[in-house]
């Protein structure tokens, strides 16, 4: 076992030393108190407190981060901070999704793994939202792995299937709402960064490599997704205007994610587990529900697992070459 690994702690005992600072501070109310201070503060806190150096941060989405058979489960030499215990951090709101930060090894690569995420439907502003990417980038991140569970407008699509998202509409940000409002420092990144290489082509061929080996091509796909605020599902004539503008999955996430990681210059991929067919048909009488939600982000759990688990691997051997 390397030196490294010997000195991380076990989740409890780290747990229980995170908890007297946190609950002294509380998270910022305006973007503005958001400083890069602060957020060097959070890293700060982390990295005092465990020993292994993360390139790759993990964001599961529905289904993989709840109680049973998450992501996070896997990792070994684990460390594991619930939310509460980390200052300034915000706390999620929605059942199915743990609020943890998990620091482990997935195989044998370091990473640290969100089990659980913030959304705006929840109350919390964007920026808030994606707070953790940027303790993220602080604690030494260079890679975003973001999940999350999608409904399907694509007709090929089908329930379980796996989409690597190539290009997102930002449709909060349409309606003037972007996790980058209000000041920006530059520490981060530029005032007007680049987006529309968002989704890491190099990462993304990759991926497609991890869906040929595993034989899970028959359902791996590469897409649009469209994030839309929730928490009220899509009525019939939102999913056909989003079919038409060229979406293939919709979900409540991940956007703020990726936008906040590119504009400090982290590489992002992403994908959605497509949980259920959005309804197109007046006539249907069928509903989306969050339980189906969660039941298909469990039982598709293991292929995921290994999906995530094989693709950190190459990421590691291509940052290492
Ligand atoms: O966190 P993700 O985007 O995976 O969660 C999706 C969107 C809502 O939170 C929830 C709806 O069931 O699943
Ligand atoms: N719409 C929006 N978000 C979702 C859906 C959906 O159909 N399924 C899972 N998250």
């Amino acid at each position: 076992m390397s030196p490294a690994r010997a000195m991380v702690q076990d989740a409890n005992g780290a747990a229980a030393a995170a908890k007297p600072l946190a609950n002294s501070s509380k998270l910022p109310k305006e973007v503005s108190d958001c400083t890069y201070e602060l957020i060097e503060s959070v890293a700060q806190f982390l990295l005092d407190r465990v020993s292994i150096r993360p390139k790759i941060g993990i964001i599961c989405g529905s289904g993989m981060d709840g109680t049973t058979g998450c992501l996070a489960d896997a990792l070994t030499d684990s460390t594991s901070f619930p939310y509460e215990t980390i200052p300034y951090f915000p706390t999620p709101t929605v059942p199915g999704h743990m609020g943890r930060l998990v620091f482990g090894y997935l195989g044998d690569v370091p990473v640290m793994c969100m089990q659980g995420r913030f959304h705006y439907y929840e109350g919390y502003p964007l920026w808030k939202c994606a707070m953790p990417v940027r303790v993220m980038k602080l604690v030494g991140v260079t890679h975003l792995l973001a999940s999350n569970a999608a409904g399907g407008l694509n007709d090929k699509y089908r329930v379980g299937d796996i989409m690597i998202i190539k290009d997102h509409i930002n449709l909060l940000g349409f309606a003037g709402n972007n996790p980058l409002m209000g000041p920006n420092d530059e520490r981060f990144g530029p005032r007007f960064p680049a987006i529309n290489r968002a989704y890491d082509v190099n990462v993304r061929r990759m991926a497609k490599q991890v869906a040929t080996e595993m034989d899970i091509n028959n359902i791996t796909h590469e897409g649009v997704y469209s994030v839309v605020g929730g928490p009220s599902f899509e009525t019939i004539a939102e999913i056909r205007m989003l079919g038409a503008l060229g979406v293939d999955a919709v979900g409540m996430s991940t956007v703020h994610e990726v936008i906040t990681a590119r504009h400090c210059g982290m590489t992002s991929f992403a994908f959605s587990l497509i949980t259920n067919k959005s309804v197109t048909d007046y006539e249907s009488y069928e509903e989306p529900n969050h339980e189906e939600v969660i039941d298909m982000g469990k039982q598709r759990e293991p292929v995921l697992k290994e999906f995530i688990t094989r693709l950190v691997k190459k990421i590691e051997d291509d940052r290492d070459e």
